[in-house]
């Protein structure tokens, strides 16, 4: 088996029952695809403690680990590791989101998340959010 990593990611939702996409900088793999803020979990770290961490550091926000709720999981071979990503989803948190490290941000509804180029790994987790989210 190749290597797995394991990423932490979260849903926003805002009041009108948009979800944050934040897009992946010029240079990363995978630049360009739109994907759920969060990263890689480090050593010593939970989950959502990673998430705590990468929303302040990509968006600038603050969230209590209270307020992330466990909602689905991705897994996907990719070809060089298996990525393992618990999805969480947050509707609360501290401060005004912003591409703190320039990356793009965007809100969209559930049912135009297919209009946004994702990768391959998080396609099975668009019908999870659009049950989370009636349109
Ligand atoms: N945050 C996030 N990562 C995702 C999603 N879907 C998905 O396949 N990934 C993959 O999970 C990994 C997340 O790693 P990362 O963002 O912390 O790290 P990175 O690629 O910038 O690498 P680096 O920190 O080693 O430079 C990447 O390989 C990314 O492509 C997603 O929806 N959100």
């Amino acid at each position: 088996m190749t290597r797995m990593v394991l990423v932490s990611a979260c849903a926003l939702v805002d009041p009108d029952g948009r979800i944050l996409l934040a897009q992946r900088p010029e240079g990363k793999a995978m630049a360009g695809l739109w994907e759920f803020p969060g990263g890689k979990v480090e050593k010593d770290e939970r989950p959502e403690e990673t998430l705590i961490r990468e929303l302040r550091e990509e968006l600038g926000i603050t969230v209590n680990e209270a307020c992330l709720a466990p909602l689905t999981f991705a897994s996907h071979t990719y070809e060089d590791f298996h990525l393992l990503m618990p999805l969480y989803v947050c509707r609360r948190w501290d401060g005004f989101p912003s591409g703190r490290e320039k990356q793009q941000i965007k809100w969209v509804r559930p049912n135009r998340l297919r209009d946004y180029p994702m990768p391959a790994a998080d396609e099975p987790l668009i019908p999870h959010l659009m049950d989370l989210v009636p349109s």
